[in-house]
């Protein structure tokens, strides 16, 4: 595609060198070391280093023109924005073809819960015999292929590239975690949403965005942008938590048709006759288009709101609820989510991704319902991360468990010490020991279970590493604590 039509969708940029020089484009790329010959390269400012110093790299890889946010005085053509992420988010739509104009698109947001949701809709699809794709936390998936992702909401050219493969390979829906960085630095700018669903905001990532306010304000970013970035005609939804009390506040920053789900009696689609158990859920779903019972492997009341979030958006994308109700009985949960590890032992094991205090407390306060005797929890807080969130999450974990050990999760660049006494500095509560090496913890945990006895293994769920510095070493919570238990069984 030729450069000038690349950026015709850009309203208003200056040409530095562009002159006549329009040039063909092979590609485009952020990525200094990856560029190809004739690539168009775009200098994004990151959060470590910034993209311009590297333009010269590009070039020197075979760059035939670069986007910047200032005149580099390079000898190839060049375009100049104010914002290079979000003309990166325009131009890439428009070099794929508008992808997820030509393709159902539903983005889901919220601090907890988005995981599920998909999986949740990816299988109410599925049912339907509607091939889906999956952008989010655990992996890419198209159809059943799964590929890995470097984000949860990846940059936007690998957001409108990974569309473009959904469409190529026969995907009838996509269905995408929208994280509130991805709002804020404008990854899905540039994304049709059909479909936007809030589940829940608490307290998280208080590391990047200023304050809760601010938070609030980057997941509201989904609603306002709905129905915004093309006109294609197709009705717009905007799915909302009414128990949530940011309701009003999501409810107003969007012009499309609300649907609220919750336990509210004014709410569009909502559960009703709520059963929990430790083996699963039941409800009744109450929707416009009738009610009916469903029986869930899920558990928790956590999941009850995600599989209200889920069928909302369902019944907005015209599934029909029969459809709707066969797929909540059948999924049996999602990986590294309330996931139990069973090897025979006469205590439970669960895996839980609880990494904020409010998905901590929700598995906790589950747990603490159905628990006979003990419950011990190992726990960690992420290096590089919201360091306010660590003390809540210690206090949260004594206030349910008998017995807590404090462990690393991802301590990344920080000394993993200096994050478990952010932790346990306000603590008065001694019922707990700090274990900064979470094999061992993991293991301490489950030599001190008894017959009964429940032990939550919370932070990493699906996650397969332990981030230390900068190195990803192998570690899967669920191997450990299968490992701890068979050799206590010896
Ligand atoms: C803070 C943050 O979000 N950082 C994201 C950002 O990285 P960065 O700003 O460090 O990028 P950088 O390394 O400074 O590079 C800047 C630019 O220079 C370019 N460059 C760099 C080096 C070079 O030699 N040549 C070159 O051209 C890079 O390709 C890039 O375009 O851009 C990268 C590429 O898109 C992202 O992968 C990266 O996410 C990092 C890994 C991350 O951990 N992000 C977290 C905070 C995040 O986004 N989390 C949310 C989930 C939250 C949740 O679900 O709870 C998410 O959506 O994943
Ligand atoms: N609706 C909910 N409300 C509160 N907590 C929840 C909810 N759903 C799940 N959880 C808890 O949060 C954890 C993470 O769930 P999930 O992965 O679905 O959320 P997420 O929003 O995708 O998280 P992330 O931001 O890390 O991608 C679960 O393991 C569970 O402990
Ligand atoms: N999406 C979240 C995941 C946190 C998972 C937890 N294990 C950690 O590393 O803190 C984040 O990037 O903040
Ligand atoms: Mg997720």
């Amino acid at each position: 595609m030729k450069l000038s039509e690349i950026i015709s969708v850009l309203p208003f940029y200056d040409t530095a060198t562009l002159a006549d020089n329009d040039v063909e484009i092979n590609d485009i790329e952020i990525d200094s070391k990856k560029v190809k010959p004739g690539d168009l390269f775009v200098c994004i400012r990151g959060f470590r280093v910034d993209g311009h110093d590297f333009a010269a790299e590009a070039i020197y890889n075979g760059a035939g023109a670069i986007l910047t946010e200032r005149n580099l005085n390079l000898f190839v053509p060049t375009i100049i924005v104010p914002d290079t992420s979000r003309a990166l988010a325009m131009i890439t739509a428009k070099f794929f073809d508008f992808p997820s104009a030509k393709l159902p698109l539903i983005g889901v947001t919220g601090t907890n819960g988005k995981t599920t949701t998909t999986y949740l809709l990816e299988t109410i699809f599925n049912q339907l015999q509607v091939k889906t794709g999956i952008i989010g936390t655990i992996q890419l998936k198209v159809g059943n292929e799964t590929y890995p992702v470097p984000n949860t909401t990846p940059n936007a050219l690998f957001l409108q590239k990974t569309i473009r493969k959904m469409k190529e390979k026969n995907v009838s829906v996509a269905i995408m975690e929208v994280s509130s960085h991805a709002l804020d630095m404008g990854r899905v700018y540039g994304c049709d949403f059909d479909i936007a669903i809030f589940t829940n905001l608490t307290q998280d990532h208080l590391d990047y965005h200023k304050n809760m306010d601010d938070y609030l304000h980057a997941k509201s970013l989904l609603f306002a942008q709905l129905g915004n970035t093309y006109d294609n005609g197709r009705k717009k939804f905007a799915v909302i938590n009414m128990d949530d009390p940011h309701y009003e506040k999501l409810k107003r920053s969007t012009a499309q048709y609300v649907i609220p789900y919750g336990n509210n009696h004014d709410a569009l689609v909502k559960a009703k006759n709520i059963r929990l158990d430790i083996t699963g859920t039941s409800f009744t779903l109450d929707a416009p288009i009738g009610n009916v019972h469903v029986n869930s492997k899920l558990i928790g009341m956590f999941n009850v709101y995600n599989m209200l979030a889920a069928s909302a958006a369902a019944i907005a994308a015209g599934v029909p609820i029969s459809i709707i109700k066969s797929a909540l009985e059948i999924i049996p949960g999602v990986s590294g989510r309330f996931e139990p590890v069973q090897v025979g032992q006469p205590f439970a094991t669960i895996v839980d991704y609880a990494h904020t205090p409010d998905s901590l407390e929700n598995v906790l306060q589950t747990i603490k319902d159905f628990a006979k005797r003990n419950i011990y929890v190992v726990v960690g807080c992420g290096g590089d991360r919201d360091r306010t969130k660590r003390p809540l999450m210690a206090a949260i974990a004594l206030k349910y468990a008998d017995y807590a050990i404090f462990t690393s999760d991802n301590p990344r660049t920080e000394d993993p010490q200096v994050i478990l006494d952010d932790m346990t500095q306000d603590l008065t509560d001694t019922h707990y020991d700090v274990v900064a090496d979470r094999k061992q913890a993991i293991f301490q945990a489950v030599y001190l279970a008894k017959e009964d006895d429940i032990v939550l293994i919370a932070g990493k769920g699906h996650e397969t590493y332990q981030q230390i510095g900068n190195v990803k070493y192998k570690f899967d919570d669920r191997e450990i604590a299968k490992e701890a238990i068979l050799s206590k069984g010896k």
